[in-house]
């Protein structure tokens, strides 16, 4: 169904860009899934077109796209073949095709995780910048994405009125219900919506209005378009933090070009470009001690300019300074903020309940969080243990020194974060399978030393798996009443 009103662009040519682009997308996706090299501006873009999928594709407002959260991603539904998210800040849902889906999980796999820095906060967003801090706009990069297209700029205000004329002209009351609802207009109305899981039926009447997977416009590629003509559109702002934003420096890449780039009176940034891919290069060089084993590295690479000598590497390398975890100021920082924004609470939906989802990859041995809450002595733990009918699942105990002592994460919001959960806590139980360990330490807080239970990566860890430690009992452990919990032993 195509509704025309004259002097308004219908919904299919407001949804243009996604066809244009889909089939460099496409070739993006293939290459993240199989894992070869993607060039960080083509992940960037990556992330732009999903961002668009949701403001073109399903007519969501930026605020809800930007409010995205990994949470609301991992706890998605599977109904009738759609995918149905969440976005419970800006009390948003969506309802995504298979194809979409796997667009947005690719970014969630590939993409995002290269983006998590270990010293800026995420806020659990799904979409972030290169620089590890949440999108400022989605806007602006929907028109990012266009003028790298070279495509007039539609905004979501936009489509969302053209939508709306379209359901005007073609629904019943019912249909036109259904489509104010999927776009969340109001609070109520949305909040509705999230909580009935509407999102689907409506997404089919939406569809019906105009369908961008259509073929017809997606042929072209970018590469051959280049963006000489899209110079003033693609951002006015000469500032070099917003042009490796969109040009990233990477160990791999080539500099963009003064044309490509949009930034064309002088060649500062380039110089800049090529300086910090110059550092970035030396850094990943700096590890090695051999001038063979720099020289190696440097053919491997194919890198045949713009690259230090590997003697200079040798000169320059240095052992790398001893991190001293109970020193660690950043730590006592997350500890004490309880922020860990690498993780995510998951409900698996089966009888683990809820656990939690690494949203990064994990050296072994690296800080995953504490594990947060009271500590008592392992007497005191004992008697909270038998007092309470709950199962064992929030007490921890372990030895320090000759001090028998446990944590009693129990109490839940724990007095210390009342408006928040905890991570700690929420991690299940495997003995088999486990890729955390609880390491025990004594971080020196200004306000005196602290017995901390930290969880750290028992081996290297993937992004979005589930991060299961040792409980450190058995089924025995219970007087016999832990006969039963067979998930002890897995
Ligand atoms: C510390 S809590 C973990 C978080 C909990 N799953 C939740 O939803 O809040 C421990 C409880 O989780 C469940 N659990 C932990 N590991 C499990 C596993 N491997 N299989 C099944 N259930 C598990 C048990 O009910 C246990 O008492």
């Amino acid at each position: 169904m195509t509704v025309c009103v004259e002097g308004q662009k219908t919904i299919s040519e407001c949804q243009r860009l996604l066809r244009n682009a889909k089939k460099d997308m496409l070739g993006i996706f293939g290459n993240l899934q199989e894992e070869k090299i993607v060039s960080a501006e083509e992940k960037t873009l990556f992330r732009y077109y999903c961002e668009a999928i949701l403001i073109l594709g399903h007519f969501q407002r930026p605020g809800a796209v930007e409010g995205m959260t990994v949470p609301g991603w991992l706890n998605k539904t599977h109904l009738n073949g759609r995918v149905c998210v969440g976005v419970s800040q800006q009390i948003a849902s969506f309802s995504l095709t298979p194809e979409e889906s796997a667009f947005l999980d690719a970014h969630y796999l590939y993409v995002r995780p290269d983006c998590v820095r270990e010293n800026v906060d995420d806020d659990g967003k799904f979409f972030i910048s290169p620089k590890g801090r949440p999108i400022r706009s989605a806007s602006n990069d929907l028109s990012r994405l266009h003028a790298h297209y070279k495509i007039p700029s539609v905004t979501s205000q936009e489509i969302q009125r053209v939508v709306e004329t379209a359901a005007s002209t073609a629904f019943n009351e019912e249909q036109k219900a259904m489509v104010a609802h999927y776009m969340a207009h109001s609070t109520p109305v949305a909040n509705t919506h999230y909580r009935l899981r509407t999102a689907i039926c409506t997404t089919a009447v939406c569809a019906s209005l105009a369908g961008y997977s259509s073929e017809e416009e997606s042929a072209g590629s970018s590469k051959k378009r280049g963006r000489d003509s899209s110079e003033e559109d693609i951002n006015d702002n000469k500032d070099f933090d917003n042009f490796v934003e969109v040009f990233p420096v990477t160990l791999t890449g080539q500099p963009p070009t003064k044309n490509a780039a949009g930034f064309p009176q002088d060649r500062c940034f380039y110089d800049k470009w090529r300086a910090a891919q110059f550092g970035k290069r030396e850094g990943y060089l700096l590890h090695p001690p051999t001038v063979d084993k720099v020289g190696k590295m440097v053919k491997k690479q194919g890198w045949t300019a713009n690259h230090p000598r590997p003697e200079d590497i040798v000169a320059k390398w240095r052992p790398p300074k001893k991190c001293h975890i109970e020193t660690d100021e950043k730590l006592m920082k997350r500890i004490r903020k309880q922020k860990w924004s690498w993780l995510a609470i998951k409900d698996y939906e089966d009888k683990r309940g809820q656990g939690v989802n690494a949203t990064r990859a994990f050296v072994k041995g690296a800080v995953i969080c504490d594990y947060h809450g009271e500590l008592v002595t392992a007497e005191e733990g004992r008697k909270i243990l038998e007092s309470s009918t709950d199962e064992m699942g929030y007490l921890y105990f372990f030895t320090s020194g000759s001090q028998q002592l446990c944590i009693n994460a129990q109490t839940h919001p724990c007095r210390c974060h009342p408006t928040m959960e905890t991570m700690g806590r929420k991690m299940n139980h495997s003995k088999n399978n486990l890729n955390v360990k609880p390491q025990h330490c004594k971080i020196k807080f200004p306000e005196g030393e602290k017995d901390t239970l930290l969880l750290v990566a028992a081996r290297d860890i993937a992004v979005d798996e589930e991060l299961r430690f040792d409980y450190g009992v058995n089924r025995k452990s219970f007087r016999g009443e832990g006969l039963d919990r067979e998930w002890l032993d897995e």
